[in-house]
């Protein structure tokens, strides 16, 4: 009771502006930043594997996979400190020290200079660049997944049971600020966001409502369940009269209330089992589709595409809120949270769809590589004179002067013998490397070699092109190229270059984005708002974790799954998603909204406890009038 009493005595030194308490416009600038950090660094992260650490496709979705599962599951330890240990405020705090030291490690790894002794470019010692990166990424991880179910949650604390509709804005606030972060990120370098994450958040310190930590909640509603189970095996002959729910077994030492609210917790749980299949489809925006984008066209459109899902999201919420979920309900249809979410999932397949066909308009155009047991062969003449090539058996090419065979010629045996019809007939038989592709260069003058090279020093030329994406040349560099300022540089185009354009990715992105409004937004509402209030961070945390699950199930996919097309892969995840739609449509149809509140004080009700609930109700009522003549005071200066 006396605790109690403190906490509403806290709660009384808030300040407010516009109805809503200030202290809420740190909280959102914070989550602002830390996004901005967050996306700016994993926007890149599957383009450092590749490229840097030079990781295949399948590894670098994998660790990309695996690290933000690890962001994802990391708020269930968040929770656990915030309720049992420090409190929101100074978890926050402490693990976002954690996060920055992460966020330098990771900067310091890409340094490829730290082990490029020999200077050519590239890292001498990768071994050292991933343990210092896999270190970085896990700090991150601990960092960005610990304080996130607090943050949320700890926003929610700073509004009172009267001001739902404040609450509800400040959620839909709070994922704009997200996308904000998420979008600057993409456009500016995230290098000093985490310390200003840190400075804007304990510059509010004093305005807000900081609730002590009220013990291990999580760990007393497993010890509660685990007791119910134990309790229920023992009494599992059929002498012993049914309970209404299973949870009833743990009447005999557990608190009706902790019950209660655990009841109303588990509901939301057992929901919460099919949704991380629309996280394993969203999250591939980051690793699948960068790569899908690495073999498309178009310049500008690269940045447009790294931004457009935060740039439809700030568009996007605040059109479903005030238009489109307004005019539905004016339609006098019931689109309830749970329906939204459904249609959410359904649009995410829908991108999924798109993200297939532009995947076969990609695989139209990309190189026919040579299978296993094939070998390709590209030739390249230099001579003089246009040259007739026999290759043995049957293959014959006529090639120019400074041209090329038109593309690559495959071969389905190794040994060849190659023929030209120079005077006198020159034959050389060569060995072809299984699996891979070569290219054959005739010299000037087949009998001598010559070396060129290429000074920057006292004699230079400056040779440029703008080369394609996606594109591989040979350069012929004759003697003269000096003299006459590399003008005789001729150009073999070993792979042409991408052509299908990024635009072609916007469908998907918007399908996508649609889906994320109606599914992830209104269910970090409805996780919210369907929690006790001692369990807002653990039905959070809860949330979260569906999204690490849904990152996990990417990785199985990725690695057990191996199928030869991309887009069929695509066609997959699509169908087994439609499928799981159906499935959680059918649980929300039985699932009934709850007022944990209502249930809570008819529980107390039960239990005798009115006398105390009616001193917080007048303690409410009198902050309440306290907190309304505050938001006068607001109104009459504004006159
Ligand atoms: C940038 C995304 N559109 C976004 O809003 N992401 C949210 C939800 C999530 O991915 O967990 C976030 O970063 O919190």
């Amino acid at each position: 009771k006396v605790q109690h009493s403190s906490a509403i005595k806290k709660k009384k030194g808030r300040r407010y502006c516009c109805g809503y308490p200030i202290s809420i416009f740190f909280i959102v600038v914070n989550e602002f930043c830390e996004r901005f950090s967050y996306y700016g660094m994993r926007a890149v992260l599957v383009l450092y594997f590749r490229y840097f650490l030079l990781w295949d496709d399948d590894l670098a979705t994998s660790i990309y996979h695996a690290f933000v599962a690890l962001c994802y599951l990391t708020p269930i330890l968040g929770a656990i400190i915030a309720d049992s240990w420090l409190g929101k405020f100074k978890t926050i705090i402490y693990l976002s020290i954690v996060y920055a030291i992460g966020q330098v490690t990771m900067a310091i790894s890409t340094i490829h200079d730290i082990t490029d002794a020999n200077r050519d470019g590239t890292p001498d010692n990768f071994t050292f660049h991933i343990a210092l990166s896999m270190l970085g990424l896990i700090l991150i991880a601990l960092g960005t997944g610990g304080i996130k179910p607090c943050v949320a949650a700890f926003g929610g604390d700073q509004f009172q049971e009267h001001q739902s509709r404040q609450l509800n804005t400040f959620f839909s606030v709070f994922y704009l600020c997200i996308n904000a972060g998420s979008l600057l990120s993409t456009l500016i370098t995230p290098l000093k966001s985490v310390a200003s994450t840190l400075m804007v958040f304990i510059a509010g310190s004093g305005m807000y409502v900081k609730t002590d930590p009220e013990g291990n909640i999580m760990w007393s509603v497993c010890k509660c369940i685990g007791f119910a189970i134990k309790n229920r095996f023992r009494h599992r002959s059929s002498s012993y009269p049914k309970r209404e729910h299973w949870m009833d077994w743990a009447n005999e030492k557990y608190d009706k209330l902790l019950i209660a609210q655990i009841k109303m917790v588990l509901k939301v749980l057992f929901l919460y089992i099919p949704l991380p299949m629309f996280w394993t489809l969203f999250d591939q925006k980051g690793s699948r589709w960068t790569l899908q984008a690495t073999t498309m066209s178009g310049d500008f459109v690269s940045i447009l595409i790294s931004t457009v899902n935060p740039i439809l999201i700030l568009t996007l919420v605040p059109i479903m809120d005030r238009l489109i979920f307004p005019l539905i309900q004016k339609c006098g249809l019931n689109f309830s949270p749970l329906k939204r979410m459904t249609v959410g999932m359904l649009f995410a397949a829908m991108a999924f769809v798109s993200a297939a066909l532009v995947q076969i308009e990609i695989d139209k155009t990309l190189p026919n590589f040579p299978s296993s047991s094939e070998s390709q062969l590209k030739v390249v003449n230099t001579y003089s004179t246009t040259l007739n090539v026999t290759i043995s058996p049957n293959e014959h090419l006529l090639i120019e002067s400074f041209g090329s065979s038109a593309d690559y010629v495959t071969f389905d045996h190794q040994d060849i013998t190659v023929s030209l019809n120079t005077n006198p007939v020159i034959t050389k038989a060569f060995s072809l490397i299984k699996g891979g592709r070569q290219t054959l260069i005739i010299p000037s003058d087949p009998t001598v070699m010559r070396d060129f090279v290429l000074r920057h020093g006292e004699q230079w030329c400056e040779f440029s092109r703008k080369f394609g994406f996606g594109a591989s040349y040979t350069f012929l560099i004759p003697s003269t190229v000096f003299s006459d300022d590399c003008e005789s540089i001729t150009e073999v185009e070993d792979m042409k270059p991408n052509s299908v354009h990024m635009a072609l990715q916007i469908p998907q992105y918007f399908l996508i984005t649609t889906g994320e409004v109606m599914f992830s937004v209104t269910g970090l509402q409805f996780s919210y708002s369907q929690a006790p209030k001692n369990m807002k961070s653990v039905l959070q945390a809860g949330w979260l974790c569906t999204n690490a699950v849904g990152n996990i199930i990417v990785l199985i996919v990725a690695e057990l799954g191996k199928l030869p097309k991309q887009w069929a892969e695509y066609l997959l995840f699509a169908s087994l998603l439609v499928a799981v739609s159906i499935i959680f449509s059918i649980m929300a149809y039985f699932y009934t909204y709850i007022d944990p509140a209502e249930i809570e004080a008819q529980v107390r009700k039960e239990q005798g406890l009115e006398p105390e609930e009616m001193e917080k109700e007048t303690l409410e009522m009198e902050e309440k009038d306290e907190d309304q003549k505050n938001e006068q005071g607001v109104k009459q200066t504004k006159i």
